[in-house]
């Protein structure tokens, strides 16, 4: 042990030796084994090995905002957990010449805090968030090195392995999970070499596991809420596995050994700690694709969420009523009837057979396992609202949708944040709960999320960020927890840009994103749909058309759909009522499809035969301008589309309102 622990430590007296060293070892030459300390020596070998350039002047370049705005986000344990010992480094290492650290387990730094001239010194060698330090990007320094090692290290001066950082003493240590001992993250310390103190690296080692002492107590704080949410689920008669967040095995009831062999599974259940790769948790509760052992069905695993945090898994194979334990490879029909306790297909009202549609469905459907927050881009009307539906799926709890578009600010902000007892002139009675807390336990919808003023928005991302609310003209906050689905057919990127929408509020809701494609983008979607909508409506009617003719259908396919799916469904819905014969043929069909229609004639001046998409959209829409006499509020009501896409779509075509 003891040649070891001497290992850790920097020997300021041999500067020069190890210098020379350094030389002799770029040369190719020998490196002296007494002055030259094996970590060093190890390390040095290993930044050579990843082409390190050893004339780098400084780390490499720092994340861009917004990245490490993300990565903060998925650290936030840790961050949290070292907030109290940062927030001690802030106070105690003013005027000490050092600055701590704290990186996460790929050696990125997210945070540091010290002596403020030396943070600046720090950042002229990208030693500050952002920036990574392991020894592949940067060589031997002590945030990489101790990673390497798994154990404390000191590395001072020209023990460093790039040229630029030889002017500095750095001392780091890892940090382990107080459950299964893997590393979480390294904290440094960090200085102009001057400021070396042997005594640097017992502060880091103290300060570290005081980090990993608060790691065991939310830990235990979070195994102790795990149980007692899944108690319940684990007495059952189907056979039930509870993992926690890491994927560890935390208590399998006594039918689930039996469960599992008989879905032909295997599954090591011995209790305490043995992790099954795939069942560990992302930060926002999301099972990693492709690791789950490929006998669990998808439906067997459920996430347990509490307060918004992902806490862990339960896997629940379920007894078949018939033959015991149900090994079925073939799944069940679709359409069939749920058996109890597996509730109904949230995502059954979205009809498609577009492969792009069904992709996007797949992704919907991972992203429902979790909580994160989900953006859903898209034009109106193409069912960014069934989507926003599927999402919330069965898990309980309000579903509660809110348009932020068409609404004057006051009106939006009373809807949002619900007001107090006599908050403005006007307000009701007893105050009004707004849709935000209407949402807690389960999900708000929020539609057209861009259209919200830019003044609101903090106030959005302040809820979003703290689980708290304070209804209009209330001081006192209340607590919410709801999982947030926006959506947009706006580019908020350009937004942000042109200053009209908050990066940081972006970043919060945009966790994960979803395109819902066009209408006019899906493959045979225009006649499964129309068939679906003249069923549905003629079911509904008592009577009306029962098909449509392969002409009307070819008219209908060309058309470019700006309302998309629901300008489909209004059209389908009149036609089963205007409709009196049995088939649906083009003379049934409105006006503007008439130039469709004579576009997609025979010696039609286009080739195809058809009008192209475009064509027929900025047909379309110059005929809607002419019909509203240049008023564009009415246009874009007659196309059902949102007037700031209208204004895209005639920027497009280099239409203006007299147009007519
Ligand atoms: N794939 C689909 N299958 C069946 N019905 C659909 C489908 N997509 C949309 N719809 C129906 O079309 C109508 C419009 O859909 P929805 O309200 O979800 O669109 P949206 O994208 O949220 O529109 P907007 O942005 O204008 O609010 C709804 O009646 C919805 O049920």
């Amino acid at each position: 042990m003891a040649p070891e622990r001497k290992d850790f430590f920097s020997n300021p007296q041999d500067e020069s030796d190890v210098m020379n060293a350094w030389h002799s070892f770029l040369g190719g030459g020998e490196r002296p084994v007494d002055t030259l300390r094996a970590l060093v020596d190890a390390s040095w070998q290993r930044s050579l090995e990843a082409r390190v350039d050893p004339r780098m002047r400084s780390g490499p370049r720092p994340l861009a905002e917004g990245e490490l705005y993300l990565l903060r986000e998925r650290q936030r344990e840790l961050l949290e957990a070292s907030a109290p010992v940062m927030a001690h480094a802030r106070d105690f290492l003013t005027e000490t010449g050092t600055l701590m650290a704290l990186a996460d387990t790929r050696c990125t730094i997210l945070n540091t805090e010290g002596d403020l001239p030396a943070i600046d010194s720090a950042e002229t060698i990208h030693l500050m968030p952002g920036a990574t330090w392991s020894e592949g990007a940067c060589g031997t320094n002590a945030i990489g090195t101790a990673l390497a090692v798994g154990k404390p290290v000191q590395i001072h001066s020209a023990e460093h392995f790039c040229e630029g950082i030889k002017r500095w003493t750095c001392s780091a240590t890892v940090m382990r999970h107080p459950l299964d001992g893997e590393v979480v993250g390294v904290l440094d310390v960090s200085g102009l070499s001057q400021t070396y103190n042997r005594q640097t690296l017992a502060l880091v080692v103290t300060a570290a596991s005081r980090i990993e002492a608060r790691l065991a107590a939310a830990e235990m704080e979070r195994r102790y809420r795990l149980l007692d949410r899944a108690m319940g689920r684990l007495s059952g008669g189907d056979g039930v596995v509870l993992f926690d967040r890491r994927g560890n095995v935390v208590r399998a009831n006594e039918h689930a050994a039996l469960a599992i062999r008989s879905a032909d599974g295997e599954m090591e259940l011995a209790q305490g700690l043995r992790r099954v790769p795939g069942f560990a948790v992302g930060q926002q509760g999301q099972l990693a694709a492709g690791l789950l052992p490929s006998w669990v069905k998808p439906e067997w695993i459920e996430p347990l969420i509490v307060d918004g945090k992902p806490l862990g898994t339960l896997l629940v194979v379920p007894r078949s009523p018939a033959s015991g334990w149900r090994a079925d490879a073939g799944g069940a029909a679709v359409g069939a009837v749920p058996c109890s306790g597996m509730a109904a297909d949230p995502f059954a009202a979205i009809v498609t057979m577009d492969a792009g549609m069904n992709a996007t469905i797949a992704k919907a459907r991972q992203l429902a396992r979790t909580r994160m927050p989900v953006l859903l881009q898209g034009e109106t009307g193409v069912g960014k609202e069934e989507f926003a539906r599927g999402i919330h799926g069965n898990r309980g709890g309000p579903f509660v949708a809110l348009n932020c578009g068409g609404l004057s600010r006051e009106l939006l902000a009373s809807e949002l944040f619900g007001y107090a007892d006599g908050a403005f002139t006007g307000a009701r009675k007893g105050g009004m709960v707004g849709k935000i807390e209407a949402a807690d336990g389960g999900t708000l919808f929020l539609d057209e999320i861009g259209e919200m003023p830019l003044d609101m928005q903090p106030n959005l991302l302040r809820v979003l960020e703290q689980g708290e609310i304070y209804r209009l003209g209330e001081n006192t906050p209340r607590r919410v927890n709801f999982r947030l689905v926006a959506a947009t057919h706006r580019d908020l990127r350009q937004d942000i840009a042109a200053g009209r929408f908050r990066m940081d509020l972006f970043y919060r809701i945009a966790v994960t994103n979803l395109r819902i494609p066009a209408l006019r983008e899906r493959q045979g979607d225009v006649e499964v749909l129309a068939q679906h909508f003249l069923e549905r409506f003629r079911r509904a009617q008592g009577q009306g058309p029962e098909r449509i003719t392969p002409d009307a259908l070819r008219v209908l396919r060309s058309y470019p759909w700006p309302g998309n799916v629901r300008e489909l469904r209004n059209l389908v819905e009149g036609l089963v009522l205007l409709c009196e014969e049995p088939s649906v043929t083009c003379a049934h069909l409105p006006h503007e499809f008439q130039a469709v229609h004579d576009a997609a004639q025979p010696g039609s001046c286009n080739p195809s035969g058809a009008m192209s998409m475009a064509e027929g959209e900025e047909d379309l829409i110059r005929r809607a301008i002419r019909a509203s006499e240049g008023n564009l509020t009415l246009t874009a009501r007659k196309l059902q589309i949102a007037k700031s896409t209208l204004y895209a779509k005639m920027h497009r075509y280099g239409l203006s309102r007299d147009d007519k």
